[in-house]
């Protein structure tokens, strides 16, 4: 390992800690990492770095588990069964770390687009986009200003209330590849919606990735329009 490399990866034992720390106090941290709690402290607050061993231990021990637990600690469902997950979506850094583990677990082939919609998917979309060294796309419930051609998808709810998603053509290729993301998939009709934009762009669909799904429906309907692989980091019932 060169020094750049050790350093990146003392860098990202920290971006662990650090998030594993926002719902632990030390002691808790340290019966996490079995790491003493004095140098979680200096190493949460920047004054010393861990050394190469004791990071490589730290940031292998996140794996789909440690991450989908972490989710389930930050999420909060109201009376009603509605999600409020801004203690997810507002935290880029435990997105960034989120992007390496669903790669892995599901296979996911590296896309030229990662295409979301447009606004809380938009933190996820950025993440995986730049993991995969890819564009990103985020299809909106408006107009962008000033752009003159739209790929746009529209769909009746069972509400009776039309959805419309627009996204500037240019965003995609034909023959691109895109990965589809978003923070949450209930219905899925959000995702039909964005399928059916990546269908029109002449695109490739390469997968489908959520943090959360709330039942299978969604995820049922998404597997339904692709053959490529489906998967969220946690499920809900
Ligand atoms: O599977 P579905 O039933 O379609 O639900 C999932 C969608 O709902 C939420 O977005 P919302 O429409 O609330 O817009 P927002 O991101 O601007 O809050 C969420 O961010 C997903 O995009
Ligand atoms: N925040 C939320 N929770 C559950 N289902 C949803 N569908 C759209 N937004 C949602």
């Amino acid at each position: 390992m060169n020094r750049a490399e050790k350093a990146a990866l003392q860098l990202q034992a920290v971006a662990v800690l650090r998030m594993l720390k926002e719902t632990r106090t030390y002691e808790e941290l340290s019966a996490v990492t079995g790491l003493p709690a004095g140098d979680l402290n200096r190493y949460v607050n920047g004054h010393v770095l861990p050394g190469t061993d004791r990071a490589s231990e730290v940031v292998e021990s996140v794996g789909r588990e440690a991450l989908a637990d972490e989710l389930v600690a930050r999420v909060e469902f109201d009376d009603e069964g509605y999600v409020d997950n801004s203690g997810v979506v507002f935290d880029q850094s435990f997105l960034d770390l989120v992007a390496p583990v669903a790669a892995e677990t599901f296979e996911f082939e590296s896309p030229d687009v990662v295409l979301t919609a447009a606004t809380d998917g938009i933190t996820l979309g950025a993440a995986m986009a730049s993991f995969f060294d890819a564009r990103l796309a985020y299809a909106k419930k408006s107009k962008e200003t000033a752009v003159e051609e739209f790929i746009e998808s529209r769909q009746r709810l069972a509400s009776g209330i039309e959805l419309t998603y627009y996204l500037p053509a240019s965003a995609i290729d034909p023959g691109d590849t895109v990965l589809v993301v978003d923070d949450l998939i209930r219905s899925g009709e959000t995702q039909e919606l964005l399928l059916d934009i990546a269908l029109q762009a002449d695109a490739d669909v390469t997968g489908v990735f959520a943090l959360i799904a709330v039942g299978d429906e969604g995820m049922d309907r998404a597997r339904a329009i692709t053959d490529a692989p489906v998967g969220a980091l946690t499920t809900f019932e």
